[in-house]
């Protein structure tokens, strides 16, 4: 039975997300993402499960850093996850005598019109995940008077839901990522994503448009890109790249390494599954049959068999 880390404690929708990718592991919760990611470098979990973007807020910053720094990780696995919030109080507590609520930074976001139409007054604070201030809502002494999370975090720690189906939009959805430390790869599906963190060799005129191009003309679709700081001051960026495909598929291998040849550094984060299953549709001549027939021309020509 794998071991997986995860932002705790229990209730957070990073644990109904590990919950459905891996419903056999024993789940190790940790204080934050960046905790989760270090039992398994430390060798502590064999895997953790981790938010990476949400169809609202965008992207969970702490995840994309922390994968592009340190001992590298890879992902295996991804899930698409509904994310519902409830107002939650302890029992006895009116939406008007609310004055201070608890939850996580992203639910601040994802609630934002709720939070202005109904608790105009309310300091809203953040918290380490919506289930840690749930819990920390449900003790007598808090200084919270409700905390914003996932109903099922309420029904744990003893709260009353006053309000549900907070969010700003009822579709919203949270991309998250099983990580795993360097290893075999999930096999092709023919519905795969592939992650990479590129860094640029040097800041030119074109420099994002020679790294387009790798991926334009072998026919490969991105799904997301994302400028990081370095973190070297001003104007210096790294960047995360999703795309369609497999590195196994002809089209994505000879596009990364083509990015291999041109950049400072490529790391791989892994080819993995599509959640939403869906297929890419290979342009002409970007098939893996069209990559090996021409490998197979260039190497007749090569050796005098015109
Ligand atoms: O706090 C939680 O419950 C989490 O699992 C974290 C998290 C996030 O980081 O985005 C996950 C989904 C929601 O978007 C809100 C919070």
């Amino acid at each position: 039975m794998p071991k997986l880390a995860y932002l705790g404690p229990e209730g957070t929708f990073t644990e109904e997300a590990l919950r459905v990718l891996a419903p056999d592991a024993e789940r190790l919760p940790s204080s934050n993402v960046t905790a989760a990611l270090e039992a398994v470098r430390r060798g502590d979990a064999d895997g953790a499960v981790v938010p990476l973007e949400n169809s609202l807020e965008g992207a969970i910053t702490t995840t994309l850093d922390e994968l592009a720094w340190g001992e590298p990780l890879i992902v295996t696995a991804e899930l698409l996850l509904p994310v519902d919030f409830s107002l939650l109080a302890r029992p006895g507590t009116e939406v008007g005598h609310i004055k201070r609520v608890f939850t996580h930074p992203a639910a601040i976001t994802q609630c934002r019109n709720f939070i202005a139409r109904e608790l105009p007054d309310a300091v809203v604070v953040a918290a380490p995940s919506t289930a840690a201030a749930a819990q920390e809502v449900s003790l007598p002494g808090s200084p919270y008077d409700a905390a914003i999370a996932a109903r099922i975090a309420g029904e744990h720690y003893g709260l009353v839901e006053l309000a549900t189906g907070i969010g700003d939009r009822a579709d919203t959805v949270t991309r998250f990522v099983r990580v795993s430390p360097p290893g075999p790869l999930p096999a092709p599906t023919g519905a795969d994503r592939t992650s990479l963190v590129v860094f640029l060799t040097d800041d030119h005129p074109g420099a994002l448009l020679e790294m387009l191009t790798e991926f334009s003309v072998r026919g490969v679709n991105l799904t997301r890109i994302e400028s990081r700081p370095t973190g070297d001051g001003i104007g210096r960026y790294f960047f995360h790249f999703d795309l369609e495909g497999h590195v196994a598929d002809a089209r994505v291998g000879e596009a990364i390494s083509g990015l291999h040849r041109i950049c400072a550094d490529v790391r791989f984060l892994g080819s993995y599954p599509r959640a939403d299953g869906l297929a890419p549709q290979a342009k002409r001549g970007t098939t893996d049959v069209d990559f090996a027939e021409a490998a197979g021309w260039l190497t007749r020509i090569r050796t005098g068999r015109v």
